[in-house]
């Protein structure tokens, strides 16, 4: 088999007229389709339900992009048993065979990636580069984790004694469940379903409420990829109903979760219970909230600092587990800092996705209700001195918003708020500014602006997050060349996208025969 070596994939910006047009065409294309339904697909089968799951269009929420079946327990038990049918045979497939398959649905793709884009900008309300580089980082898990797959067919190396034959190998697991979040709809979805897949395992997947029409997606790109009936299945559903079914179903073998540390919590607990007739333990991977913070220093560069800050904090309208939601700042370069942040941030513009602003809506009314929340209650914990309000029209539209002056303990400056808010805590010096950090049940991201060698030493060791980051933007981890996954209750650590990932979706088994 040849590989090209992985390299990530460049992240189209739209700079050039002629990639504007792709994207407006792609956008026109893709409207032409709203309102069709996508089945459920169980062991290669589509199937409808009486029940249906409405996807709309945040920017402008009247509108309907599309329709998913909607699993309820029937369902699951069936998608289990495709699944493990599936699996007798996926398992036994050459690791290259399986490689392949991936490389073929990336290079399908890359083939829709505008289309894609589109969907993500309809479905979720990605501008156009954030919907871009969720695709790439798709494209990224799918070849990279075909890539690593292949090193598991080589045999540990092991010490040997007079006398026997000792080797072990590597074997997948079984059945698994994937669930996943609404706010990276294809990259996260396609990271947890095609790493467990890669190394012979089978998947049944329920996407989130919000993002079923992406996930359908993926799902015709896996089918004309050649992927096997039954290896994976689409479940869209409720979370607390076919979700919380699957999770404690006696047949689910591993569950690979991204999502809030409060559903994270709940299906520990569930999964740690032994259902009747389950014969194994669970292995549970939960990747989940942050509130990750940003350190500035006297030493640093304030102007890339502020560039950092503002990307961090509303990328995506801060609806990521990367962004900055806390900065903390030495009360010495606090004024002429904040100067730079609130000119920039007040520059963005925020509009339906579809115009490509800087910032489109928040991703429903949910969201549009806890931002709401929280902004009330920053009104109350600090000093608004930017936004703070929710923008006229129908899309659910948040200004970008900054609260200064917050005690460290202070709800917004612990709690995930998942939104286009930023809580500042200033702080005396570098000591006060490494604890505050550390100061939250969270540990996902965190990065520093400073200029100083020995603080960026200290923070190396002290900071405690998965993914920390000095002198640049905390958010876009790649794969390949960022694992990405938290410390403390921001999850356990699983580290998609890095070198040991498909470890946890394998177990080893070691044989020993006496002479
Ligand atoms: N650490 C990471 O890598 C990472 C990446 C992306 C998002 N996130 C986190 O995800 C959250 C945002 O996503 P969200 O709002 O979709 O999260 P969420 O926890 O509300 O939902 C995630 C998924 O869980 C399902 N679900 C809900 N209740 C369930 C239950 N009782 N049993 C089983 N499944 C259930 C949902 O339907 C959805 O598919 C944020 O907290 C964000 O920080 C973390
Ligand atoms: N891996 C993404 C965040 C995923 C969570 O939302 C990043 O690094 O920004």
């Amino acid at each position: 088999m040849t590989v090209e070596p992985y390299r990530p994939q460049p992240i189209e910006t739209f700079q050039t007229p002629e990639k504007r047009q792709e994207m407006i065409r792609a956008l026109a294309e893709v409207r032409q389709q709203f309102g069709r339904h996508y089945p459920l697909i169980i062991g290669g089968e589509k199937v409808q339900t009486q029940a249906a799951i409405p996807s709309t269009n945040p920017s402008n929420p009247a509108e309907v992009v599309g329709y998913a079946a909607q699993a309820g327990a029937s369902e699951a038990d069936a998608a289990l048993e495709a699944a493990w049918r599936a699996f007798k045979t996926w398992k036994d497939w050459p690791q290259e065979a399986r490689s392949r398959t991936l490389l073929k649905a990336a290079h399908i793709m890359k083939r829709r990636q505008r289309e894609l884009e589109a969907w993500m900008v309809y479905e979720i309300g990605k501008n156009w580069t954030e919907a871009a580089a969720d695709v790439a980082e798709a494209i990224d898990f799918t070849v990279y984790y075909a890539q690593q797959a292949l090193k598991y067919t080589a045999k540990p190396p092991l010490v040997a004694v007079p006398g026997e034959d000792n080797e072990s190998f590597y074997m997948p697991l079984g059945a698994g469940v994937v669930i996943a979040p609404w706010n990276f709809p294809l990259a996260i979805l396609t990271g947890m379903t095609l790493g467990p897949i890669a190394v012979g395992n089978t998947v049944v997947a329920k996407p989130a409420e919000d993002t079923p029409v992406i996930a359908a997606k993926l799902f015709e790109i896996l089918e004309e990829a050649g992927l096997p009936a039954g290896v994976a299945n689409l479940l869209p559903g409720h979370g607390s109903e076919v979700g919380a079914y699957l999770v404690s179903h006696p047949k689910t073998r591993f569950i690979n979760f991204t999502g809030s540390l409060e559903v994270g919590l709940k299906i520990n607990e569930e999964a740690a219970k032994l259902a009747p007739g389950q014969t194994w333990l669970k292995r549970v991977f939960l990747e989940l909230g942050g509130k990750d913070a940003i350190i500035v220093d006297e030493t640093a560069d304030l102007e890339a600092a502020a560039l950092g800050i503002v990307q961090s904090a509303y990328g995506f309208q801060g609806q990521k587990c990367s962004a900055c939601s806390r900065l903390i700042v030495l009360e010495r370069v606090h004024d002429d800092l904040m100067e730079q942040v609130v000119e920039r941030a007040r520059k963005l513009v925020v509009g339906p996705a579809e115009e490509n602003p800087d910032m489109g809506p928040v991703a429903s009314e949910k969201q549009e209700q806890t931002v709401a929340r929280y902004i009330e209650i920053g009104k109350e914990e600090g000093q608004c001195i930017l936004g703070g309000h929710r923008l006229e029209g129908s899309g659910y539209f948040f200004e970008p918003t900054i609260f200064d002056g917050v005690a460290p303990q202070a709800r917004i400056a612990q709690e995930e708020i998942f939104g286009p808010v930023l809580s500042v805590i200033r702080v005396p010096d570098f000591d006060a500014a490494l604890e505050v950090a550390n100061g939250t049940r969270f540990g996902l991201t965190g990065g520093v602006f400073s200029r100083s060698r020995e603080r960026l030493e200290r923070a190396r060791q002290e900071f405690q997050v998965g993914n920390l980051y000095f002198n640049r933007k905390i958010t876009g981890a790649l794969v390949g060349v960022q694992p990405f996954g938290g410390f403390n209750l921001s999850g356990t650590n699983t580290k998609a996208g890095g070198p040991d990932y498909l470890m946890n979706f394998l177990h080893m088994k070691s044989v020993t025969e006496r002479f």
